[in-house]
C-alpha cells in the first residue's frame, strides 16, 4: 500500500503587475502536489510561494526537488490513512521545508477526508462558518488606477474592503498614495496597508502615525521579519491594528509573539505555518492571547486558496476577514468549476475534501515542461 507523489510547476501570468516593497510579480508560479493513495484516490496540496526567494525562503524550485528527493522515498513506505502518523514520520526525517510540509499535508487531508466522504474542515475540528470576507489587494503602482480598480470590485460585489502594498517608496509618497484612496472610497471602507518589513523605526514612527491619522485600519508587518521588539513597540505605541505577517511562522512563533505582546493582529498563513494543523494551532494561541485574526495568503492558486479556506472556516473569529483572492489575480484557471466568489465572501462547498475539482487536462497542457 504505497502512495505515489508528484510536484508539478504552472507559471501563470497576472492580470497586471503586482506590485510588492520586495518584488513585482508579472507572473504567479503555482507549486502543485498530487498524490495519489494506493486505492487510487487522489489528494492535491499546494505550495506556492511569491517572486522566487525574494519573499520566503523555499523557491518553487526547492521545494520540488526536495519533495522529490526527500519527501517521496518516506511517502512511498506509509499508507495515506493516517495524517498525524504520516507527518509526524515527515518532521522526524525533513528540518524546515514549511511550504512543502504544508502541501504533503493538505494532500493527505485531502485524500483522508474524500476517504470519509466529508470536507477537510471537519478533520480540523469543524465549520463555524460556510463562507470567508475577502478582500483585494490594490498594488497597480498608481493611485488613479488602484482607486478605479476598487470602485470596480465594489461595484461588482466581489470586495469591499481592501489592502494596499506600500514600502517600495519613501514613506511620505506611500502615505500620500494611501490617504487618497481612503477618502477617494470613504469612511466606510476599511483600507489596509502591508509595508511587507520596508520600514526602519523612525520610519515606522512618522508612517504609522500619518496612516492612523488618515483612518488606515490595520498596519501588516511594518519592519523587519526578526524584529519582533520593534513590532512590539508598535504594538504598545499606537491605537491602529498593528498585524504580524512575515514573522509569524508557525505556532512556536505565534507562541513567542503573543507572550512578547508583539501584535494585535495576526495574519494567519497555511504555508507558512507549515501546514493546516499548525494553522489552526496558530489560530487558538492568538484566540487565548486576546489577538484578532485575519486570514492570509501567499497568493495560491485554487488549491491553496481553498486548503486555506477549510482552515480559516474553523477559526474561533476573523475579525479582520481574509484575502484569499489568489485565483482571482490570475489569467488562467485550473479548475472544473470555479470557486464561487459571491457577495464579498468565498464560499466552501459541502463536497469531500479541500473542495476543488482539478482539471487535470489544463495542467498538462500548461505546466513546466
Ligand atoms: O501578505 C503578503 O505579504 C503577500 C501577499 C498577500 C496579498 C498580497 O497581495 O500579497
Ligand atoms: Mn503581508
Amino acid at each position: 500500500m504505497s502512495m505515489q507523489i508528484e510536484t508539478i510547476l504552472i507559471d501563470i501570468p497576472t492580470i497586471r503587475a503586482h506590485r510588492l516593497s520586495v518584488t513585482t510579480m508579472r507572473t504567479q508560479t503555482l507549486v502543485l502536489v498530487k498524490i495519489t493513495a494506493a486505492d487510487g484516490v487522489v489528494g492535491w496540496g499546494e505550495a506556492t510561494t511569491i517572486g522566487g526567494l525574494s519573499y520566503g525562503e523555499e523557491s518553487p524550485e526547492s521545494i520540488q526537488t526536495n519533495i522529490q528527493t526527500y519527501f517521496a522515498p518516506l511517502l512511498q513506505t506509509m499508507s495515506a490513512s493516517n495524517v498525524a502518523q504520516a507527518m509526524q514520520t515527515i518532521h522526524k526525517a525533513i528540518n524546515g521545508n514549511r511550504f512543502a510540509k504544508c502541501a504533503v499535508q493538505t494532500a493527505l487531508l485531502d485524500i483522508h477526508a474524500k476517504h470519509l466522504g466529508v470536507p477537510v474542515s471537519e478533520l480540523l475540528g469543524g465549520r463555524v462558518r460556510d463562507s470567508v470576507p475577502v478582500l483585494w489587494t490594490l498594488a497597480s503602482g498608481d493611485t488613479d488606477t488602484d482607486i478605479a480598480e476598487a470602485r470596480e470590485m465594489v461595484a461588482l460585489g466581489r470586495h469591499n474592503f481592501f489592502k494596499l502594498k506600500i514600502g517600495a517608496k519613501p514613506w511620505q509618497e506611500d502615505v500620500t498614495h494611501v490617504i487618497a484612496i481612503k477618502q477617494a472610497l470613504g469612511a466606510d471602507v476599511s483600507i489596509r496597508v502591508d509595508v511587507n518589513r520596508a520600514w526602519s523605526e523612525m520610519e515606522c514612527i512618522q508612517g504609522i502615525r500619518a496612516l492612523q491619522d488618515g483612518g488606515i485600519d490595520l498596519i501588516e508587518q511594518p519592519c523587519a521579519i526578526n524584529n519582533t521588539d520593534l513590532l512590539a513597540r508598535l504594538t504598545q505605541r499606537f491605537d491602529v491594528a498593528i498585524m504580524a505577517d512575515e514573522a509569524l511562522t508557525g505556532p512556536d512563533s505565534a507562541y513567542r509573539l503573543a507572550k512578547q505582546h508583539a501584535a494585535h493582529v495576526f495574519a494567519v498563513k497555511v504555508a507558512q505555518s507549515g501546514g493546516l494543523y499548525e494553522a489552526c494551532q496558530v489560530a487558538h494561541i492568538a484566540h487565548v492571547a486576546g489577538i484578532d485574526l485575519y486570514g492570509g495568503t501567499m497568493l495560491e492558486g485554487p488549491v491553496g486558496s481553498m486548503a486555506s479556506a477549510q482552515a480559516f472556516a474553523t477559526f474561533p473569529s476573523l475579525a479582520y476577514g481574509t484575502e484569499l483572492f489568489g485565483p482571482l489575480l490570475l489569467t488562467e484557471d485550473i479548475l472544473k468549476t470555479p470557486l464561487q466568489y459571491q457577495n464579498y465572501q468565498l464560499h466552501l462547498p459541502q463536497t469531500a475534501g479541500i473542495g476543488v475539482e482539478i482539471d487535470e487536462d489544463k495542467i498538462e497542457h500548461l505546466r513546466r515542461a
